[in-house]
């Protein structure tokens, strides 16, 4: 049975059409088998019905706290047998009540080279930082925002010209890449935890199968 995603978004969700295209092309040897939302216009959910993915709003404000709203996701994600979850742009912090679930399950997409420019608007962190190169982050999720062990990066430079909106297009383009990447390697069973740091184990014999990121 092919692994099976819960994607958890607040806005756009080009990252979760990525994870659709690719396994609806069968690059990607996973489904997504539900998605969550914290925002009801999020455009993810479009995304998610246009696929015919079950996709559910989450109201943080309708619950007295952020754990209430948690156990809420982790019913919907348990009732789709979701084995591995991916934070795709989802902009709320998960509480113990969540990572105890989902123990080392929970991968989160920045757009930074963490450590580098955590939290929210990590491209404009960048461009006002002045750094040459910034890029991208695929990391398991802990308690520690943004600090989790990470498992793959890619590099990004960054223009003169650049606009927040220019550098954010760039980085997601490597984004949807790494992300897929990371996902191929764990449903593999490729990724070893080693303290923080993750271990990628070699293939066991070569597919001619997808593209690998640039
Ligand atoms: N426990 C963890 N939760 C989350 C992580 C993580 O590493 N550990 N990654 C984030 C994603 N993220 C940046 O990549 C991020 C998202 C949201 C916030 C934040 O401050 N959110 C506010 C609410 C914002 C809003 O209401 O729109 C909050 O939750 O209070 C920081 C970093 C996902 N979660
Ligand atoms: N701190 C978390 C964060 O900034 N996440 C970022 O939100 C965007 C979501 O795009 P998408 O909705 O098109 O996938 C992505 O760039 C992702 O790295």
């Amino acid at each position: 049975m092919k692994l099976r995603l819960g994607v958890l978004a607040s806005g756009r969700g080009t990252n979760l059409q990525a994870m659709i295209d690719s396994t609806k092309r069968g690059d990607l040897e996973a489904q997504v088998a539900v998605v969550v939302v914290d925002q009801p216009e999020a455009q993810a959910r479009e995304r998610a019905r246009q696929a015919g993915i079950p996709e559910f709003f989450v109201d943080y404000g309708a619950f007295p706290d952020r754990e209430s709203a948690e156990r809420r996701i982790i019913s919907i994600l348990e009732r789709h047998e979701v084995e591995l979850v991916c934070l795709a742009g989802f902009m709320r912090i998960l509480t113990p009540v969540f990572l105890n679930a989902y123990k080392n399950r929970v991968m989160n997409i920045h757009p930074s080279l963490l450590p580098a420019f955590p939290g929210i608007g990590a491209q404009r962190q960048a461009l006002e930082h002045g750094v040459r190169y910034t890029g991208c982050t695929v990391h398991f999720v802990d308690q520690a925002v943004d600090a989790g062990p990470i498992i793959m990066q890619a590099v990004v430079p960054v223009h003169h010209d650049d606009t927040v909106e220019s550098l954010s297009e760039r980085i997601l383009e490597q984004e949807h890449c790494i992300y897929l990447e990371a996902i191929q390697l764990y449903l593999e069973g490729r990724l070893e935890l080693e303290g923080r740091r993750v271990r990628i184990h070699p293939e066991k014999f070569t597919r001619s199968r997808r593209d690998r990121c640039p």
